[in-house]
């Protein structure tokens, strides 16, 4: 399975366990050993952005979670209200220092491997707006369930930005070739319902009602031998995951160059400030 994956990579030790909880300052771990199920609660404030710690933290509990014998699922979700993530920190790419540049995208590209290979079965309980890297988590997942009147896809060209191949290629393995080509040419974000129709996500309930929907279908994932279900995720995904593996020195190295061309630098900076003035507005 992902065995030669994970062997790769060994994580930062940033996340405590205590019993069947684990925790971290931006992350909150749950196991009912009963059931099988993680719940994994995203909370780095304000926006749930994905900074190289918080990349590292999530990588970490999958991969706890993953050595747990009783652990077959993981339902991830936020507890910042309203957002599920805003994707990522846009600060890791403005005005960066270069090293760090390097291992942000580096950790952008191990926690990616880790969510979208894991053995484990993953549900996305989607309770708030997921655009770009937040997009990229949900569609990591075996299934997503969404609530409704928030945003979700992959906005990078508003930013002035390009989604890297293997965003891309998540997103085509979710919702065909022709709508991804749509939707990263218009940074298109979709609303709940869209997302529904167009397949972005599995299910729509309320806020109210996401956590019960996620838990009834992840014990529909659980019930499933394992191994089996395992492999056939393998088999769909294996492809993809191999793409980046076997480049991911170069794909941290185009992204460092991209971002640091001054054309990028100004667009994400005027990006910032249209976030800060529809703050004030
Ligand atoms: C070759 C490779 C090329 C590079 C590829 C790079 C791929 C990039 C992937 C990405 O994920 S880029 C990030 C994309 N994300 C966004 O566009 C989301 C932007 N944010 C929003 O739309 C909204 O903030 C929100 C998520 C809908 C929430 O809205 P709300 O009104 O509730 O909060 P705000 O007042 O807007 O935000 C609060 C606070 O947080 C800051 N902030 C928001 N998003 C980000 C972010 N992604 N990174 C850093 N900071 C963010 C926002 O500016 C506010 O800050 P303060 O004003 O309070 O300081």
């Amino acid at each position: 399975m992902a065995s030669s994956i994970l062997r790769r990579f060994i994580p930062r030790k940033t996340t405590w366990m205590y019993g069947q909880r684990m925790m971290s300052s931006t992350i909150d771990v749950s196991v009912d050993e009963q059931t099988g199920i993680a719940l994994m609660k995203m909370k780095r404030k304000p926006v749930n952005s994905l900074n190289l710690e918080f990349l590292q933290d999530i990588r970490n509990t999958i991969v706890t979670l993953e050595q747990n014998k009783k652990c077959k699922g993981l339902i991830l979700t936020s507890d910042v209200p309203k957002i599920f993530s805003a994707g990522i920190d846009i600060l890791e790419m403005y005005q960066p220092n270069e090293e760090r540049l390097h291992n942000f995208w580096r950790a952008l590209q191990d926690m990616w491997l880790q969510l979208y290979m894991t053995p484990l079965a993953t549900i996305a309980a989607i309770n708030g707006h997921s655009p770009a890297g937040g997009c990229l988590i949900s569609i990591s997942c075996d299934y997503r369930i969404m609530a409704p009147n928030y945003t979700i896809g992959l906005n990078e060209t508003l930013l002035g930005i390009v989604a890297p191949f293997w965003f891309k290629d998540a997103m085509c393995n979710t919702v065909g070739y022709r709508e991804t080509e749509i939707a990263l040419a218009l940074g298109k974000l979709y609303s709940t319902d869209e997302a529904l129709q167009k397949g972005l996500v599995d299910e729509v309930v309320t806020s109210e009602q996401i956590m019960e929907a996620a838990q009834r279908k992840m014990l529909e994932y659980v019930k499933i031998p394992n191994m089996a279900r395992a492999m056939s995720k393998q088999l769909m995904r294996q492809e993809t995951a191999d793409k980046l593996c076997s480049t991911q020195d170069s794909d941290v190295q185009n992204f460092v160059n991209f971002c640091l061309q001054d054309k990028v630098q100004q667009s994400l900076g005027f990006y910032l400030e249209q976030l800060k003035k529809r703050k004030s507005k």
